[in-house]
């Protein structure tokens, strides 16, 4: 039997990043992938899709650019699901093909097939007929997670979808109804509604993407209205009618009482770790809630010589963090010394149209805590760049800090490129730096970074008790 220093099963984000870190230490390392290709969710079915169907929607609908720059831009033809598709099949492809690259360049030994635990230390591989078994003095687990399946979701793949198969529709929809108005719900309804298609979503309370700071959240929700989504809230879907005619539209009965008829339904209403085909209990590792893994602040498992990182283990389920994960087991595994515990300030970046992006606390958890805090707002059309880019969104950065020590405590950004402003604001949270620093920082004129400065001076008037002026719709926002 083949033996490695480390088993890594999965080769999403997590598994990518581990089993390579541990073989750039010259650790002998082994990865298992049970799909015919690599990435897992990050790059096959989840993130890196879904990114490049938001940039595609925005490039056919031409969202930004209506209207600002005097001439419109026509396109030369309707664009069809295949124009759609295309770049995004390319970008999985070769994203897809760097990560087996990647696992090359750094002689970890592949193995194609689903990967289940025989004992605690030994892994069968299962490729068709043909099966092998391998050993671990270490294992990482890192199966991700997939697509819950409530029994009165009528999935058929053709009109009524989960995240994996949207990706393969070969129409567009005449109308979508999606239920739920998490992360993955919102970023398609917003994909789909760019395109001019009729879109709903049922979510089943009163907020869409709770974590989120709720001024931040409400005005996302005015500008998917604005973009014609509708929502309904606090309600869920009763019953499904599904004509045989794929001309005739499907029904939903809400909750409330309220039909809906669409041509097609995405469910986006949550996900659960892939540990089922695992048989963990042959190598006594202890489960959670949603089937996920349950591990310490080093990822370690009940069995201390078995990890488990990225989406398995559960919240925050993010790319950026499983990747961190996975270098932070091996990191613990093998002494490297060099990273020991995930960043406790990491950003959150929400691919809507427009994009989200947060770091920090929210004005909502200043004020549970008891904090004396302060908050500032610029809008983008306030700043010089923000005009000469135009703006449909109405987009803005808001500040919460303490008012005290004037150290800035969250970020919040709606608006075109949120997810990229925000890692200087992660800077600014993560180094405990004050609104006066950032107003003694010169930025490249004219920039989008301007917004940090004059949401900056916007704390400073309402420390003061000033009104500061402010543009347009939301002048009423509360000052403390
Ligand atoms: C629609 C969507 C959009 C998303 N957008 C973002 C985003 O914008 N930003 C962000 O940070 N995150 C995003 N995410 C989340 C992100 O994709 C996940 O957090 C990330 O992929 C988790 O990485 P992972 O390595 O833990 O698991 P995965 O990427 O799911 O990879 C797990 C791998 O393990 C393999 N596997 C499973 N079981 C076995 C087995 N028994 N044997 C062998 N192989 C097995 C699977 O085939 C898969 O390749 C999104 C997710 C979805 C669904
Ligand atoms: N940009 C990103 O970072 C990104 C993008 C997509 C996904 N993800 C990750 O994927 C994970 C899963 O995302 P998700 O959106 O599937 O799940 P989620 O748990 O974040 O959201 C599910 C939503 O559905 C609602 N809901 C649940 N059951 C319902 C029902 N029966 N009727 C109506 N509404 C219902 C919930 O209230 C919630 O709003 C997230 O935790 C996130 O970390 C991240």
């Amino acid at each position: 039997m083949e033996a490695y220093d480390l088993v890594v099963i999965g080769s999403g984000p997590a598994g990518e990043k581990a089993a390579v870190k541990a073989a750039y230490f010259n650790y002998k390392v082994a990865i298992i992938e049970k799909n015919e290709h690599f990435g897992g969710a990050g790059i096959q079915t989840g993130t890196l899709p879904s990114k490049t169907l938001k940039e595609t929607s925005l490039h056919l609908s031409g969202i930004y650019s209506k209207g600002i720059f005097s001439i419109d831009r026509e396109l030369g033809r309707i664009a069809g699901i295949q124009d759609f598709m295309y770049r995004k099949n390319l970008v999985v492809h070769d994203a897809g093909n760097a990560v087996e690259h990647n696992l090359d360049r750094h002689n970890v030994t592949i193995y194609k097939g689903q990967a289940e635990f025989v004992n605690d230390h030994e892994i069968r591989i299962a490729n068709g007929a043909a099966e092998v078994t391998i050993y671990g003095k270490n294992i990482i687990i890192a199966t991700g997670s997939y697509p819950v399946h409530p029994a009165n979701i009528p999935f058929d793949y053709i009109r009524v979808h989960d995240s994996d198969s949207i990706l393969n529709i070969t129409r567009f929809p005449r109308s979508l109804c999606v239920l739920g108005a998490g992360v993955i719900g919102c970023e398609y309804a917003t994909i789909f509604a760019a395109l001019g298609i009729p879109t709903y979503i049922v979510n089943n309370n009163d907020q869409i993407l709770t974590f989120l700071d709720k001024e931040i959240s409400s005005a996302l929700v005015s500008r998917m209205e604005k973009n014609g989504i509708k929502i309904f809230f606090n309600n869920t879907i009763k019953t499904f009618d599904i004509p045989a005619d794929t001309n005739d539209p499907i029904t939903l009965t809400l909750k409330s009482g309220d039909v809906v008829e669409c041509d097609m339904f995405l469910f986006a209403a949550g996900r659960s770790g892939n540990t089922r085909e695992l048989k963990c209990e042959r190598a006594g590792i202890t489960l959670g809630e949603r089937e996920a893994i349950k591990v310490d602040h080093r990822f370690q498992t009940s069995v201390s010589h078995i990890y488990a990182v990225g989406d398995v283990v559960g919240f925050p389920a993010l790319a950026s963090t499983s990747m961190d994960q996975g270098r932070i087991a091996v990191a613990h595994i093998f002494q490297t010394g060099d990273l020991k515990n995930l960043a406790t300030v990491f950003p959150y970046g929400i691919y809507t149209v427009p994009e989200v992006s947060m770091v920090g606390i929210s004005e909502e958890t200043a004020k549970s805590q008891k904090i004396n805090y302060g908050t500032g707002c610029c809008y983008y059309r306030e700043t010089i760049r923000g005009r000469i880019m135009g703006d449909p969104d109405n987009g803005f950065l808001k500040l919460v800090f303490d008012k005290d020590s004037r150290v800035i405590l969250g970020v919040h950004i709606i608006g075109i490129l949120a997810t990229e402003l925000i890692h200087f604001g992660m800077s600014l949270v993560r180094e405990q730096k004050t609104i006066d620093d950032v107003i003694a920082t010169v930025f490249n004129f004219p920039s989008l970074h301007d917004l940090y400065k004059y949401a900056s001076y916007d704390g400073l008037g309402s420390i003061k008790g000033k009104q500061v002026k402010k543009a347009g719709e939301n002048l009423s926002f509360h000052r403390h």
